[in-house]
């Protein structure tokens, strides 16, 4: 792991493993109390002079490391694909949209304003001036290995805050070589710190730090709900980005094939491994047998396997507990009436973590799937009539990550989007995530935006100065 800019090796290793074939690639430190508190001492010190450096200054080491990961993002991707088993594209997708937030907010470093505010008094002045927070904890899963720390990372060191890092258990090779470009950008030491190890013992000791300010967390909403409460013995600030229940709407005036691809890409993206993919599918009755027929033969066209191997669009899940959830949702819907029209064959040829796309229609509100998030390949399709019934429907859960609307209507696009209770709306879009505009949920999908001047307010204290004059 990397802390105070040296890389810090422990007695006790743990294994990182290839989820298409189950084979060990690597291994790295299992850290734990120790570790995670030299690496706060190391960013709380780097902070004082950190946080000093002009945002120009800032700014050009984040453009460094920027230019750094692009000359290196085949070698991130086949990171990528070979600890979390995206497919070579897709992980190659994932570098450049990585890096996208380093560039974006290597920009916006130079655009953290100030305000002055008129007195109601002629003896003063007000201002308010933006400050970096301080130390922030990053907490970042595996299902996106580069983009969600770089989506965290970027704003933070552009605000001039310093940064502690765990990476998700399964993928730390991908951290520790944007560790190793972030050494190589000079980026200095202490102000971007990696430690890989225990979970539980790590985030405590975090948490339990007065020093570290901030902590920024993306994956289940479970442990988000832990950290938040941890958070809260010392108030710190927090960001979550937790889990989605997305609801893809397709209303019978939709652009069909429109409609379908953007499902197929909003579902399979990373095997369905996203906190935005499409969890239930709601289909106006009138075209539901039309839309079923050409998702149905989209899905056909998917080849699954080994992601290095050339072709393939679907890789693993991540670990055989993923494959369990996924059939647990399946038994489930086909036990409260689903037909699964697509994907009923096993796998059989290949040994790793695989599971076949798979679509069931005449899915209820009952089913585990259309309550909780799925993270696999198991589309659910309902039939709707009413645009109301529809609204209700998709709002009927504690989770408002991402949904997604597809209607030719300008009325009813405005009206639905404006009613659904959502932080993201993909509107005739499937995917909507980009670095310049704010992604994030709300209810028990999160708190915080990441992206745009958004996710830069994130890292900042607001400071108001008000100035008595003769
Ligand atoms: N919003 C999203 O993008 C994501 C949502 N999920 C959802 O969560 C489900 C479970 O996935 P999972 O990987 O277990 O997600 P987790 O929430 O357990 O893991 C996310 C990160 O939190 C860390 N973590 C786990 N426990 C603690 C703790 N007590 N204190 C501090 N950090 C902790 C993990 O470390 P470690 O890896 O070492 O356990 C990892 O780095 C998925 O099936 C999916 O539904 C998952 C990933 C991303
Ligand atoms: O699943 C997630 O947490 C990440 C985001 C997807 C995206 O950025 O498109």
């Amino acid at each position: 792991m990397y802390i105070n800019g040296d890389w810090i090796q422990t007695e006790e290793q743990f294994n990182v493993i290839n989820p298409a074939t189950n084979e060990v690639i690597g291994f790295v430190p299992n850290g734990g109390t120790k570790e995670a508190a030299y690496a706060v001492d190391a960013a709380y010190t780097a902070f004082k002079t950190w946080s000093q450096r002009t945002a120009v200054e800032r700014s050009q080491v984040l453009k460094k490391w920027h230019q750094l990961i692009e000359m290196h993002k085949e070698e991130l991707a086949a990171i990528m694909t070979e600890e979390q088993g995206k497919p070579t594209n897709e992980a190659l997708g994932e570098a450049i949209y990585a890096n996208s937030f380093v560039e974006w907010y290597s920009e916006e470093a130079k655009r953290i304003y100030g305000e002055t505010i008129p007195a109601s008094v002629s003896n003063k002045r007000l201002f308010v001036i933006k400050q970096p927070v301080g130390v922030v904890a990053v907490i970042t899963p595996w299902n996106f290995p580069a983009a969600m720390i770089t989506r965290k990372v970027a704003p933070a060191l552009a605000a001039g805050c310093t940064v502690i890092i765990k990476p998700a258990e399964q993928t730390p090779l991908t951290a520790i070589k944007l560790a190793e470009l972030a050494h190589e950008a000079g980026i200095p030491k202490g102000v971007f710190n990696i430690v890989t190890g225990q979970p539980q013992t790590i985030g405590e000791t975090w948490l339990k730090d007065s020093r570290v300010r901030k902590i920024s967390f993306t994956g289940s909403t479970e442990i988000g709900k832990l950290l938040m409460k941890g958070a809260s013995e010392t108030v710190k600030k927090v960001s979550l980005e937790l889990g989605g229940q997305a609801p893809f709407i397709v209303f019978e005036d939709a652009d069909l094939d429109d409609a379908v691809t953007s499902v197929i890409a909003s579902k399979y993206r990373n095997t369905g491994q996203t906190c935005v993919c499409a969890n239930r599918i709601y289909v106006q009755e009138t075209i539901y047998d039309k839309f079923i027929e050409k998702f149905k033969t989209a899905v056909n066209e998917l080849k699954i396997g080994n992601g290095m191997d050339e072709g393939v669009n679907i890789g693993p899940l991540i670990d055989s507990d993923a494959i369990e959830k996924v059939n647990q949702h399946l038994k489930n819907a086909t036990d409260l009436g689903a037909q699964i029209i697509y994907g009923e064959q096993q796998i059989e040829h290949l040994k790793g973590n695989f599971i076949k796309p798979t679509i069931v229609s005449h899915a209820t509100d009952q089913m585990l799937c259309m309550i909780e998030e799925t993270f696999g390949p198991l589309a659910p399709v309902s039939s709707f009539k009413t645009e109301e019934e529809v609204i209700h429907r998709a709002n009927n859960t504690q989770y408002g990550l991402a949904a997604y609307v597809f209607t030719e209507n300008i009325n009813l696009a405005l009206r639905v989007s404006e009613q659904l209770e959502y932080g993201v709306i993909g509107l005739n879009d499937g995917m909507p995530a980009v670095p310049q505009a704010p992604f994030g949920g709300v209810k028990e999908s999160g708190l915080g935006r990441e992206g745009g001047h958004y996710g830069i307010e994130e890292f900042l204290e607001v400071k108001y100065i008000s100035l008595g004059i003769k």
